[in-house]
Order: structure tokens, then C-alpha cells, then sequence
């Protein structure tokens, strides 16, 4: 099969102060986050002026991975579309069509199952395709890659980075909280559940292995929804208290459930954990995400080339290699079914 372009998914920041809210709006309609988060989460944004380094991260790599592209033969346009803000998918999908693209392979920017993290783009897919109707190209989203040497190799140099000047330091993994119920519904049905926080263990026990690094945690970070609601626990901010009480004196946080220093990682982790330890007394450093790393282009690339070639899927993990679908339709019909909402008053 010929593909004629590449479509870069991800989920979008605002990029000034007026876009905060609406931006905010988007990204929670219909999912029961109560309005002193957004309120709180509006904060963050608005310290470092409405903008989201997101954007202009994905717009950083987009250029990487089309020179990438263009030095290994595979002269392929890359367009770029989100979910929650411009330039919005459905734009994105129209302007390809307009173009003439036929079918294209989606590069969505998250390397995990689960709801938010893999069938939520599947939704995007689709609900774009239908915004434009007849004639919108064929669209087939990439596999998951947590497991891919190259990901794995660029957390792991960072990882070993982090730990020089801070000897003895605890190694805390952490990825983005989920309800519960998600994580329970992540995988293919009959599958036991769980597939998210399975992959981020999975993702952070091949990192620990390659950098050297025998002891660790794996935490959590950024929940929403209703107090009474349970996400995965604990949260990176009282893990901290929690090891700093068994007389740990430093620590180094490896935020292996992203791609890149969008919000979250700089927010909750670069400003609230670091933070704690600060005022705890207690050594942080912060590793690396792998977005910017060399190594990223030509991970995507090589995404690329297994799918239109048929070759072997490069991985370190037992986990089949899931989330490659067509014209957004699931892995399978319950695959990472979205949590239940909690009824909104
Ligand atoms: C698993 C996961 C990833 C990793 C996979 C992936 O990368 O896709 C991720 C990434 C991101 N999440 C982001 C931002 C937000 N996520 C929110 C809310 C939520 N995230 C959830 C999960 C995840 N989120 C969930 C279950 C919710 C509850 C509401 C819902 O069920 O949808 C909210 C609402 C306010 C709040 O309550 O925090 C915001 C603003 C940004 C952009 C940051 C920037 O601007 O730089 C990125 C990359
Ligand atoms: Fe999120």
C-alpha cells in the first residue's frame, strides 16, 4: 500500500491568554471535570502567559521528522492537527483532502494504550473524516511505540543525565493519572484490563534496565475529575512526603507517560513535585523528555517505514504491538472503552 502523507495527531494547547478557557472547555466537554479544576488548571496556563509549549514542541518535531523523511527517500508532507486546538483536526483533514492526499498514515502523540491515551485519537479520526465527508483520504494510525528501543534509549540517556550530581538519588517514574475504570477497561476485551498502567510499568522497568537503575517507583500525576471519583494512585507530590519520611534525600522524576515538556511536565512536575522536594530539602532533577531528541525523528520514521513495508515491529516488550487502526475505527469493540462519566450537577 502507498501512502501520500503523514498526519501528525496530537492534542493541542492554547497559545495566548484568551485561549486558555475555550481551549479548557474543549478538552473537557461532557467528562464531569468540575469547574474549580478548570478554574485551577487555567492558573497554570496562565503563569506562563496562556501559552502551551505543546504547539510549538509538535511544530519543533514535525520539521525534524519531515527532514528525516526527505534523507531516507520518503518524501512524505507531514500535516499537523489536534484535538483540542488549532489547527484543529477537522481543518487539518479538509486541507489534506483539498489537497488531493489519498490516504495517509497518522502519527498520533502518545506511545501508550488506553482510552486517553490511544482511543481518543481513534475518535479524533474519525470524527474528522466525517466532518469532511465524501472523499476524506483513508487514514491509519501508527502502532503504540512505548516499547521501542529508540523511545526506551532516549528516556535512558536521560535517566543516567539526571542521576550524575545527585548520588543515591530514588528514581520515581510517572505517567499521567486515569480513572480507575479506565485503566480497567484499557486492552483488548478479555485481555484482564489494565493495559495503560501495564504499559507505563512495562515502559519504565526497559528504561531502569538500560540506564542501570535496579530501584524505582512508579507514580502518578495531574488527576481531575470529582474528589470521590478514584484515579491511579499515589501522586507524584505525596510519593515525594511519602519516600522523603523513609529518608530519602533526592530524587530524580522520569515522566515516562509523555513525549514532550508540554504543561504537565513543566507544571506539576517542574514546578509542584520540585517544589516539595525543595521545601522537603531533598535533591530533584527532572529527566528529559524524549520529543526533542534526535532519536524521536527517527523513531516516527521508522514507524513509518515498518508499516509501509510490512517489516517486523522493532519492540522490547511481550505486548502485541495494538493501536494501528483504520478510518479510526477501534482495536476491537470494547478496546479501552472510555470511563463511565460521573453524572455532572
Ligand atoms: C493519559 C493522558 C495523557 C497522556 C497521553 C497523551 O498525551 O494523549 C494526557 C495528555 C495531556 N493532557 C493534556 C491536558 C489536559 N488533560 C486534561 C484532562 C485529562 N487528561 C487525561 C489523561 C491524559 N492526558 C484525563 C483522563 C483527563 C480528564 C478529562 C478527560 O477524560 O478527558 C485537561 C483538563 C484539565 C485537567 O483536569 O487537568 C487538560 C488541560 C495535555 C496538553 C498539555 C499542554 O497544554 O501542554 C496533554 C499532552
Ligand atoms: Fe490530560
Amino acid at each position: 500500500m502507498s501512502y501520500d502523507a503523514v498526519l501528525w495527531l496530537s492534542f493541542g494547547g492554547p497559545e495566548g491568554p484568551d485561549d486558555v478557557m475555550p481551549f479548557l472547555e474543549n478538552v473537557t466537554r461532557g467528562r464531569g471535570v468540575p469547574r474549580e479544576r478548570l478554574e485551577e488548571v487555567a492558573q497554570h496556563y496562565q503563569h506562563f502567559g496562556g501559552v502551551s509549549p505543546i504547539n510549538e514542541l509538535n511544530r519543533t518535531a514535525i520539521a525534524a521528522v519531515e527532514e528525516e523523511l526527505r534523507a531516507q527517500g520518503l518524501g512524505l508532507p507531514v500535516y499537523f492537527g489536534n484535538r483540542n486546538w488549532e489547527p484543529m483536526v477537522e481543518q487539518t483533514v479538509a486541507a489534506m483532502k483539498a489537497d488531493g492526499v489519498r490516504r495517509a498514515l497518522v502519527f498520533p502523540t502518545s506511545a501508550y494504550g488506553g482510552y486517553s491515551a490511544c482511543r481518543q485519537y481513534d475518535e479524533d479520526i474519525d470524527r474528522a473524516r466525517a466532518a469532511v465527508g465524501d472523499g476524506a483520504p483513508e487514514l491509519v494510525k501508527l502502532r503504540q511505540f512505548f516499547d521501542h528501543p529508540l523511545f526506551v534509549g532516549a528516556f535512558a540517556d536521560g535517566l543516567r543525565a539526571a542521576h550524575e550530581g545527585l548520588d543515591g538519588a530514588r528514581t520515581v517514574f510517572c505517567a499521567h493519572s486515569v480513572p480507575v475504570s479506565a485503566d480497567r477497561a484499557a486492552g483488548p476485551p478479555g485481555e484482564g484490563g489494565f493495559r495503560y498502567s501495564h504499559q507505563i510499568a512495562e515502559a519504565a522497568r526497559l528504561v531502569a534496565a538500560e540506564a542501570g537503575v535496579g530501584t524505582y517507583d512508579v507514580v502518578w500525576q495531574s488527576r481531575s475529575g470529582p474528589p470521590q471519583v478514584p484515579w491511579l494512585e499515589p501522586d507524584i507530590v505525596d510519593h515525594i512526603d511519602a519516600i522523603h519520611a523513609e529518608g530519602t534525600r533526592s530524587v530524580v522524576v522520569c515522566p515516562v507517560g509523555f513525549v514532550s515538556d508540554h504543561l504537565e511536565v513543566i507544571w506539576d512536575l517542574d514546578n509542584e513535585a520540585a517544589e516539595r522536594a525543595a521545601e522537603l530539602g531533598m535533591g530533584f532533577a527532572r529527566v528529559a523528555t524524549p520529543g526533542a531528541d534526535p532519536r524521536f525523528a527517527e523513531l516516527v520514521v521508522e514507524l513509518v517505514r515498518e508499516h509501509v513495508s510490512g517489516a517486523p515491529a522493532r519492540k522490547l516488550s511481550e505486548f502485541p504491538a495494538a493501536g494501528c487502526t483504520v478510518n479510526g475505527a477501534p482495536c476491537a469493540t470494547a478496546c479501552c472503552e472510555p470511563a463511565k462519566r460521573p453524572a455532572t450537577r
